[in-house]
């Protein structure tokens, strides 16, 4: 009998990795918390206490040859915070940071282009402690991946106590530079190739962030319109502030020490300044000192230079109980010109009282119009916000492992999806199993994780695997435990959710049945893998019945490499989940061989389809499952 290489299981952001790693997610950090033993727990906290020195990733490697390795790309900056850089409460202003963190990650994506570079975007950033006057920030900068003229650049802050000696991470964050050179037109950079499994990693899911980037303004407008929609009225609150009372304007003349080299204003200045007006609207609602929290992702439309007046708006959008959303907008004019948006961003402010704790803040009356529409689009953002988090940072043990699918969560959950998929396939510690027929079984056993992976070579071409592998409703073709397989929804081109049926593992049981997101992605460059990546979510119209018992899946996916114009290197992962693990255990000891014979025939339905794919129809975005049991396609 052959063992299903499904039931797909399992997990996303949480797994356990070798190295100290950092991954991010559209600002949310995963940080790799050491336990002891040599291997990471990946945690889905934004920061987290360092304590140890020895954590703290250390950019000198020793390569397998003996050889010292350092990442050409690496900048370090470190500061002692002086009063002139803190607030009146003698922490280090949020602007400073900002600064400080930008003129880094400058000076990396520069080692790299070797031509001056423009700040094109900063994702996400979630500051998780305030730093104070008398503490050393140490910031980190190196490329994770350079694309056509832009690259990722992946920053790190610590701050570093002397006195104590303790080490703190305070924020992660991923910036996009721009090369530029006048005497060429558009630039192209030349390829980052990553040594360490960290770089692997990191290069491996800067393509994902990426993708997300460059629709994420799309996506978002497209999110508000259809959640405010079902928002209606504003609430009223007594006492509530008036939102006019918060609206902040101030000017800036952009001077020549505002400048960067390349003489166009500083980003890191255009953020300083934004920072500072948001700071006197939020200190307007609560009359009490904010702290900044989180920074939304944000776009450097256009450039401004010396010269230019830069005008700067705040307003509190909305107060939530214990936090508040500022909206902050810089355009720029000369003369007497027009104005042109350079910025705008989103900043979450919390009032701690003495222990830490956020307080209760007053809430907001908004004016009419527009500013009806700010109370309701924060609010929208709010719950993006905590659906990313939710997806993205929670802890496997303390969540069911199908997180909950709908459209406003929907991106998330895809780059979810494939990061954990990259990341399971970036693992440097696979163990060969076994061999057979030249199919291979490999293992990677980590702190009660158990995940196995089977790879072949095909002689197909790798779009046509992708494409034939990728449509779950013909796996039933090659894979018996496949006895069913409906579309859901197929929210688009790359996202499909099907209700896959499994024959039941034990005699007179019940079959199994999943809800999986089946999530797509063609190679980013020629030196990506096409990807499929599979894990459960749930669904309201398809709670579990009593014909079957609900499996989960964590992570499971393929990864298709081109290795030629014909020939394909096939491999499919899978985290075991308790559920699942049945299926393979025998394999694994090698009591069976059942997987070699569920891949034979996979490599054959492969290539006896290599130039056909009409068996179905093809899959239309925005389908919506209409009954059990039937593909509304
Ligand atoms: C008083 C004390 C003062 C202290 C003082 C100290 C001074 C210490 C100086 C230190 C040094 C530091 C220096 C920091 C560096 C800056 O300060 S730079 C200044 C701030 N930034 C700017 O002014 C940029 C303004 N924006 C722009 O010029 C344009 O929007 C951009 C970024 C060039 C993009 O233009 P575009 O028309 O979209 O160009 P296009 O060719 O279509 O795309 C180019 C690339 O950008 C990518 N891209 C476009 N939009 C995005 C996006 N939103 N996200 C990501 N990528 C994007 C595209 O994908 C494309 O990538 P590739 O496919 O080529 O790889």
């Amino acid at each position: 009998m052959n063992t299903p290489l499904g039931p797909d299981c399992l997990p996303v952001v949480y797994g356990e990795l070798e190295t100290d790693t950092r991954l991010y997610s559209l600002g949310l950090i995963v940080h790799g918390e050491s336990n002891g033993t040599g291997s990471t727990t990946l945690r889905g906290d934004m920061s987290s206490e360092i304590g140890d020195r020895d954590l703290v990733e250390d950019p000198l490697f020793i390569l397998e040859r003996g050889e010292v390795y350092r990442n050409p790309t690496e900048v370090k900056m470190s500061q002692i915070v002086l009063p002139c850089h803190a607030n009146h409460c003698g922490e280090l202003s949020v602007g400073q940071l900002l600064k400080w963190m930008d003129s880094t990650a400058c000076l990396s994506a520069e080692r790299h282009a070797g031509s001056p570079c423009i700040t094109a975007s900063v994702d996400d950033i979630h500051f998780e402690h305030t730093i104070g006057v008398g503490q050393v920030v140490n910031i980190k900068a190196k490329v994770n991946r350079a694309f056509t003229s832009s690259m990722e650049v992946g920053i790190s802050v610590s701050c570093e106590d002397l006195f104590s000696d303790s080490l703190w991470n305070v924020c992660d964050a991923f910036a996009t530079f721009v090369a530029r050179r006048s005497e060429v037109g558009k630039v192209q950079l030349k390829q980052v190739v990553p040594r360490t499994q960290t770089e692997q990693m990191e290069y491996s899911i800067a393509a994902e962030r990426r993708r997300m980037r460059l629709i994420h303004a799309e996506i978002i407008t497209d999110l508000l319109s259809t959640s405010t929609a079902q928002l209606g009225e504003c609430q009223e609150y007594q006492n509530a502030v008036s939102a006019e009372r918060t609206r902040v304007e101030s000017v800036e003349l952009v001077l020549p020490p505002h400048a960067n080299h390349q003489v166009s204003t500083f980003g890191g200045q255009i953020m300083a300044w934004m920072e500072n007006v948001a700071t006197i609207s939020a200190c307007r609602l609560c009359n009490a000192h904010p702290t900044l929290r989180t920074i939304d992702m944000f776009h450097f439309r256009g450039p401004s230079h010396i010269g230019d007046r830069l005008v700067l708006k705040a307003i509190v959008n909305n107060a939530f109980k214990h936090s508040m959303e500022v909206g902050v907008c810089a355009e720029a004019y000369q003369g007497a010109g027009e104005l042109r948006h350079i910025n705008s961003a989103f900043m979450t402010f919390e009032v701690l009282d003495k222990d830490g704790k956020p307080r209760t803040l007053p809430r907001i009356r908004p004016e009419h119009v527009d500013g009806n529409r700010r109370y309701q689009e924060a609010i929208a953002r709010k719950k993006i916000r905590l659906d990313r988090k939710y997806i993205i940072s929670c802890k496997q043990t303390e969540v069911p492992l199908s997180v909950p699918w709908d459209t406003s969560n929907q991106m998330y959950l895809s780059y979810s999806n494939l990061s954990a998929l990259k990341i399971m396939a970036a693992q440097g510690n696979w163990m060969l199993s076994s061999e057979k027929n030249k199919v291979s079984l490999y293992t990677l056993e980590e702190n009660q994780m158990l995940c196995f992976k089977v790879e072949t070579t095909v002689n197909v071409p790798a779009e046509q695997a992708f494409q034939l592998l990728s449509d779950l409703r013909r796996r039933h073709e090659w894979d018996r435990h496949y006895q069913q397989c409906d579309v859901i929804i197929q929210p688009d081109e790359d996202d499909t959710i099907y209700q896959v049926t499994t024959p039941c593992v034990s005699r007179g049981g019940k079959g199994q049945d999943f809800i999986l997101l089946a999530s797509r992605r063609k190679p980013c460059d020629s030196r990506d893998p096409y990807l499929i990546a599979l894990r459960s979510v749930t669904v309201p119209t398809h709670p579990a019945s009593e014909d079957y018992t609900r499996g989960e899946v964590l992570c499971a996916g393929f990864s298709i490499i081109e290795e030629s114009s014909d020939v394909t290197t096939i491999s499919y992962y899978n985290q075991a989940t308790p559920g699942v693990f049945p299926y393979i255990s025998n394999d694994i000891a090698g009591l069976s061989s059942s997987f070699y014979g569920t891949f034979q025939s996979c490599s054959k339905y492969l290539e006896e389809n290599r130039d056909s794919l009409d068996a179905l129809p093809p899959l239309k975005p925005g389908a919506e499952w209409d009954g059990p049991g039937r593909t509304p396609l």
